[in-house]
């Protein structure tokens, strides 16, 4: 049920609650237009009467509304008059935007914060980027005549159309001449020629089938769709109740990438060249920009579309956050930010309420699937704090990370798992004293491009293991592997250990010896052997090798004496007694 005023005012948005059932979301454009919208389960249930409720709802949004748009304007237009830059990106994950019913409440969380000027990010909706490299995987041998039929396609579509004919949109947004028909507040806020999204898709995909191949090229081609459908039908929504807001695909504005496929790297020129497309056109006609997550190009000219590895988007936030240096970065998430560990684990994990940038990249690279590996990076270069917030449960206070935090007290702060893990006992054919052993070995993991996640040496042996899985893009296979050790068993005995796991413990180091005898204390109590540490040069994580088997046990049983036990209370108790 919508109710539309028009009365002056300068471009701001926001939500107001007018009472226990009825909120307004309401919007004002540069041309000096409000339009409002009513949410009130009661007022959609109760058909009578409804006249006489809207009138007097109406009288009562304006009087509320101009109050908040005029102290709204004050913050944007600064002193001087003139436009407020962007101040927050806020990121939102494949499960906030996962239905129409999702893209509603994140668009009143953006603007439940009415004094901020975001800059969205979207990821694709729900679980459609896995769908999408299903059809790739399944178009390789279905033959052209069976693509149409397949269920991951069909899957996508149906999301997708469901989803614009729930939030009341034009299928032609992406399915159509966007252009023509979209009836949004302003042309300019369209997208340039808007090809058909939906029969390309499809078209790729009979493409791929008719290939019978799908390279890592295509597939980021191809996972491409999910990220530009959604921010196509949200900034259409949030034009459609009156919120300016305008589309960007991250390759039209200078996302430039090296080309490594399906794993790709922001190139240094990304930040002002993004920061000047973004900046510009806020500055010369104010509107949400509503960007695609995930998605880069290579090269300015006609470059092909990479993508930066799954969960890719808070990479893209926190690009965004550095190349316009903004305030905050918040990436919205389906959990109460950073948990004491993988809730998939541990059931009773808890929120963490503080991070440093070193802690959160450590707990990311070591495999909490929370946030993308390298997304830190951007954030820490700029200085600029990553909020990570629930989407589904907007009050709760989340998880801050900054450049740094009282250590003073802290122990432990999270437990992380990395499976199916290749280990490598690597033990010198020479006798002791030989020099350069260590500077062969890593010169054979250099040539064959292999990276080397934990390290521990002595003088002739190395443990080591490899990270695959965290490559979306490549398995180390079999024949891979053997090619690895062929080449170190010119210099030394090679014992390859396949189906092994990495367990992080992250949090202070400089208390190493308080959190190994606890943990080892519980290993032993497991009966399990740890087969390699590495504690070393970061500062801030300890990992322990175990096999595959063992390890959600592990993590379980540490979990519950470090976290549930009240060990760590105890022990700050403690230090702030000393
Ligand atoms: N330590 C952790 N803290 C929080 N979530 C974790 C952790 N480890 C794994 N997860 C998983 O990460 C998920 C959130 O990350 P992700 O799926 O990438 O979110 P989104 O798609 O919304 O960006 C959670 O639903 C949870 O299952
Ligand atoms: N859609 C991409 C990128 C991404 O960041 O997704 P999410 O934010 O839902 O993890 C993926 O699934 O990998």
């Amino acid at each position: 049920m919508a109710v539309v005023a028009q009365f002056g005012g300068g471009a701001c948005c926001g939500v107001v609650k007018l009472d226990s059932s009825t909120s307004l979301v309401f919007s004002t454009s540069f041309q000096s237009k409000v339009s409002f919208a009513l949410s009130s389960t009661s007022f959609c249930r109760k058909r009578e009467g409804i006249c006489g409720k809207r009138r007097a709802l109406k009288v009562c949004c304006e009087k509320r509304v101009s109050a908040v748009v005029e102290k709204d304007v004050a913050l944007r237009q600064g002193a001087d008059g003139n436009v407020e830059q962007l101040s927050i990106v806020m990121k939102f994950g494949g499960s906030s935007v996962a239905s129409a019913e999702r893209m509603k409440e994140v668009a009143g969380l953006v603007l439940s914060f009415p004094e901020e000027r975001p800059a969205i990010v979207l990821s694709a909706m729900g679980k459609t980027t896995n769908n999408l490299l299903l059809a790739g995987s399944k178009a390789v041998c279905c033959g052209v005549s069976n693509v149409s039929e397949l269920h991951e396609l069909s899957f996508v579509k149906e999301l997708h159309l469901k989803t614009i004919d729930e939030l009341g949109l034009e299928s032609s947004i992406i399915s159509g001449k966007y252009c023509l028909s979209l009836s949004c507040i302003d042309s300019l806020l369209c997208m340039p020629q808007c090809a058909d999204i939906l029969v390309e898709l499809e078209q790729l995909l009979k493409g791929i089938a008719m290939m019978k191949e799908l390279t890592p090229r295509t597939r980021d081609y191809l996972v491409s769709f999910g990220e530009c459908m959604s921010t196509r039908i949200f900034a259409a929504y949030l034009n459609k109740i009156g919120i300016k807001a305008r589309q960007y695909d991250a390759f039209e504005i200078g996302f430039i990438t090296t080309d490594d496929f399906t794993n790709a790297d922001i190139l240094e020129a990304t930040y002002p060249a993004v920061a000047k497309r973004l900046h510009g056109d806020w500055t010369n006609d104010p509107a949400i920009p509503i960007i695609t997550g995930f998605l880069g190009k290579v090269g300015w000219k006609s470059g092909a579309v990479t993508t930066l590895g799954r969960g890719g988007s808070d990479l893209t936030a926190t690009a965004i956050g550095k190349a316009l240096g903004l305030r905050e970065i918040q990436v919205w998430k389906d959990v109460d930010g950073v948990l004491t560990c993988d809730p998939n684990i541990c059931p009773n994990a808890k929120p963490v309420p503080h991070l440093t940038f070193e802690e959160a990249a450590e707990l990311a690279y070591f495999g909490a699937q929370v946030l993308h590996p390298q997304s830190m990076r951007p954030a820490r270069e700029g200085d600029i704090p990553v909020r990570v917030k629930n989407s589904y449960n907007p009050r709760a206070p989340g998880t801050v990370i900054t450049k740094a935090r009282d250590m003073s007290k802290a122990v432990l702060t999270s437990i992380v798992l990395k499976s199916n893990v290749t280990m490598l006992d690597i033990v010198s054919t020479r006798m002791l004293g030989q020099y350069g052993f260590l500077a062969k070995v890593f010169s054979i993991f250099e040539d064959l491009g292999i990276s080397v996640d934990c390290v521990a040496t002595s003088e002739v042996s190395i443990s080591l293991t490899l990270d695959p899985s965290k490559l979306w893009n490549r398995e180390l296979i079999q024949q891979e592997l053997d090619h690895v050790v062929e080449e170190l068993e010119k210099i030394a005995v090679v014992h390859l250990l396949q189906h092994r796991s990495i367990i992080s413990l992250i949090g202070n180091v400089q208390r190493s010896s308080l959190i190994l005898e606890k943990a080892f204390n519980v290993l032993r109590k497991n009966g399990v052997n740890v087969q390699m540490i590495s504690q070393g040069a970061s500062k801030v994580n300890i990992s322990l090798v175990v096999h595959d088997r063992e390890a959600q046990q592990c993590i379980r049983s540490l979990h519950s004496a470090f976290f549930d036990s009240g060990f760590l209370s105890e022990v700050e108790e403690a230090a702030s007694v000393n």
